[in-house]
């Protein structure tokens, strides 16, 4: 019998992951807040807000009540922007609690809870599975969703610290042009992807004021350090962060032009305010919140992060970009290593 997966969050990344599920025999439900969208999915078939020129399976059914979208599911997988996970986790939570269902928990959202400072497995065990929370697994890694919808080589990874549910998701999600890994360290692989969409941010704005490929890889290389450093703080194996979910997201994200966090940052460099460049996106632009709960737990632990308090500052305290890389530069001079 095919498993049975309901997603949600039916942004451009949860649709896409759909139809990588649906492509490979499972019988998929997508679920929306936004009955609109509901209806475009099951009447055209599209979803054109999120993403555009694509043609979603007739077998995808979307629905806008979660709990019809969640009965017999085998798996939850939770796409929603970060912020929002909390909201979305308690109302699955309740409805199990009502009705005894019992499901494999996963998310492919890359944040930071604002003010918790929660990882979304963290959050998801505290709203759904206080008891199972070793069972929840995280889908991360480079993986921009407009390559993997026309079927592009993409890798990534999914962690979990129980192996059996990381494996069980491994088989749903493998086809051709999807590979996937297993990895145990959920914590490392949770904070790399959150913290490279600061990265990402940063990236763009160097692009956009006009800086070249050595000041991109030297803000890749030193935002990478800074992660691993936060990132093992908290107990990550350090070379997590040489893997998809560090590195490799790194990578595409702060060079992507499909990136949102990238094109965010982008247009911060070229001079527009963050209110203007979030509302012309339209789309979840993660960073934005997350580096401020970065840049809040670094002062917290005193680990140094100057790439996140650079961009934290010119976020939320109106730092001129130029003024924030003048400051990172002008710091004292450090040990590469440690
Ligand atoms: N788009 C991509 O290529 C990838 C995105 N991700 C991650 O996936 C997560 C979702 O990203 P996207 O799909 O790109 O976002 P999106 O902005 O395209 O879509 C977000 C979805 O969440 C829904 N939503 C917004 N507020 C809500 C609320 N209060 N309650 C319920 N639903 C709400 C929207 O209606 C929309 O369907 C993010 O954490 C992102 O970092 C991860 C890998 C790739
Ligand atoms: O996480 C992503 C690719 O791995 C997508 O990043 P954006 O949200 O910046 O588009």
């Amino acid at each position: 019998m095919a498993e049975k997966i309901a997603i949600l969050g039916a942004g451009s990344w949860g649709s896409i992951l759909a139809s990588v599920l649906d492509e490979n025999g499972s019988e998929v439900r997508i679920w929306s807040y936004n009955p609109e969208q509901v209806k475009e999915l099951n009447e055209k078939h599209t979803n054109k807000r999120y993403v555009k020129d694509y043609t979603y399976s007739e077998s995808i059914v979307a629905y806008s009540d979660i709990e019809i979208a969640i009965e017999d599911a085998d798996d939850i997988l939770f796409v929603v922007p970060t912020q929002v996970t909390r909201s979305v986790a308690r109302q699955v939570g309740e409805i199990m609690k009502r009705t005894g269902q019992k499901a494999t928990i996963l998310h492919a959202s890359k944040g930071i809870e604002e003010k918790t400072y929660d990882r979304l497995s963290q959050v998801l065990a505290e709203e759904i599975a206080p008891e199972n929370r070793d069972a929840i697994a995280v889908l991360s890694g480079p993986s921009q969703a407009e390559d993997v919808a026309r079927h592009d080589i993409t890798l990534v990874t999914v962690a979990s610290e129980n192996q059996h549910a990381a494996e069980k998701l491994q088989k749903l999600f493998m086809n051709n042009y999807f590979r996937v890994y297993t990895n145990d360290d959920v914590i490392g692989v949770e904070i790399g992807a959150a913290l490279k969409n600061i990265i990402a941010l940063g990236a763009g704005a160097l692009h956009g004021l006009g800086y070249g490929d050595n000041a991109k890889a030297a803000l890749m290389t030193r935002g990478l350090a800074e992660i691993s450093r936060l990132g093992t703080s908290f107990g990550a194996n350090p070379l997590t962060f040489i893997g998809l979910s560090g590195v490799g997201d790194i990578i595409v994200t702060a060079t992507s032009t499909n990136s949102r966090n990238w094109r965010a940052g982008n247009e911060l460099g070229q001079g527009k305010s963050l209110s203007e460049v979030v509302e012309n996106m339209g789309m979840v632009i993660e960073g934005v919140a997350t580096a401020r709960a970065a840049y809040e737990l670094s002062q917290e632990r005193g680990i140094e992060m100057p790439i996140t308090t650079a961009i934290y500052k010119v976020l939320y305290e109106n730092l001129e970009i130029r003024d924030a890389i003048r400051w990172a530069m002008t710091r004292d001079g450090k040990a590469e290593i440690g």
